[in-house]
């Protein structure tokens, strides 16, 4: 009964998709692939790949621009035949999306084969991803974060934790099961908390030694087991900085592929009133210290990284746009500049 039921409803879905809209009826296509092997078997062959070897996308470069290519199905078909691997490897693939039209998107590594003659095949680079951050928009920086993720847990993923078994992925990718008991694993994420402290005149920044030079971001961290969103905020401010927070209000998510998978939740906070002395926790911060609003608005304007050559010492500057560090920055800027 379950099957029919299933099979009914799997049926249903072409004509309904006449009366709901694109997005409700991509999204019923999407759990569909998620949930039946056959179905995202199909959709493989005709489906486009974004391509990364040892978890590095890769990166096009046109003119000044650098593009993240999809590559369909058949021209991955020939360049697998060259790379000397079997149609079969396509199923190493993680489902990432679709497009309106209903054509699915997929992620697959190629990290097994040659790196240098891969490239050559697909006239292009593998680029670290932290590199591919700064060179990318929102959309495409957003794919690749997904991407990176999913592709990294299925690696991480390979035995089950309770037997010590191989796991299987489905098709999609979206689960792996132990092949000893049959127990269901899911990709991870963390929850991290990111928040823009504000003393009301000033907001607080900070860099970690490992950031790239110059760059300063909003206070973050990983929340703890039993923790609110909230308290977790205040736990972060208190330990990084040595201050104690008044009041936080949500902002906005991110989803955050480093160190492993992250679900970036992005809040305003302001300090309790007179508290503004910074004690530098120097295990976690290289430097944190506050700014005014010309300052941020001044590194708002710029688009990119500056470059050493240019400008002889590397000034202060911000994540990039698309980043919920420069929205919390860019949002915080705005409300002060109006008032
Ligand atoms: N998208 C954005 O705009 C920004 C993103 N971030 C990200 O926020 C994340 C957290 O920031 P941090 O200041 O590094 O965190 P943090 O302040 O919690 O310190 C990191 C330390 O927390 C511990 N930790 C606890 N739970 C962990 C877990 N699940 N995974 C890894 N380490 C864990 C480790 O000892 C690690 O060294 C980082 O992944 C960073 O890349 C940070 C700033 C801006
Ligand atoms: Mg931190």
């Amino acid at each position: 009964m379950y099957l029919l039921l299933r099979n009914l409803k799997r049926l249903a879905l072409p004509s309904s998709c006449r009366f709901i809209s694109n997005y409700v009826s991509r999204m019923r296509h999407l759990f569909d692939l998620k949930e039946n092997d056959e179905a995202c078997r199909k959709a493989l062959s005709s489906g486009s790949f974004l391509l990364f070897h040892s978890l590095s996308p890769l990166m096009q470069k046109t003119e000044n621009k650098y593009t993240v290519p999809f590559v369909t199905a058949s021209e991955l078909y020939r360049i697998l035949r060259k790379l000397g691997q079997k149609e079969k490897y396509l199923e190493e693939s993680v489902l990432l999306g679709c497009t309106d039209s209903y054509l699915a998107q997929f992620a697959l590594d190629l990290g097994i084969m040659e790196k240098a003659k891969a490239e050559s095949l697909l006239q292009g680079t593998f680029v670290d991803l932290r590199k591919a951050f700064l060179l990318l928009d929102g959309k495409n920086a957003q794919m690749l974060s997904q991407a990176q993720a999913l592709l990294r847990w299925h690696n991480t993923h390979l035995y089950c934790s309770k037997t010590g078994h191989p796991m299987q992925k489905n098709v999609s990718g979206s689960r792996r099961i132990c092949s000893s008991n049959g127990t269901i694993y899911y990709p991870q994420m963390s929850p991290v908390i990111i928040t823009l402290v504000s003393d009301g005149t000033r907001c607080l920044l900070a860099r970690q030694e490992a950031f790239p030079s110059g760059m300063y971001s909003a206070l973050a961290g990983f929340c703890d087991i039993g923790e609110t969103v909230e308290q977790a905020v205040h736990r972060e401010v208190a330990e990084e900085v040595g201050l104690e927070v008044s009041s936080s209000k949500y902002a906005a998510s991110q989803h955050w592929p480093f160190p492993n998978s992250s679900l970036m939740i992005a809040s305003h906070a302001m300090v309790q009133p007179g508290q503004i002395k910074i004690t530098l926790n120097q295990f976690e911060l290289e430097d944190a210290r506050w700014f005014g609003a010309e300052e941020l608005a001044e590194a708002l304007r710029r688009e990119r990284m500056p470059s050493k050559k240019e400008m002889g010492t590397i000034p202060f500057w911000i994540p990039p746009p698309w980043t919920i560090a420069h929205q919390l920055i860019k949002e915080w800027t705005q409300q002060k500049q109006l008032c």
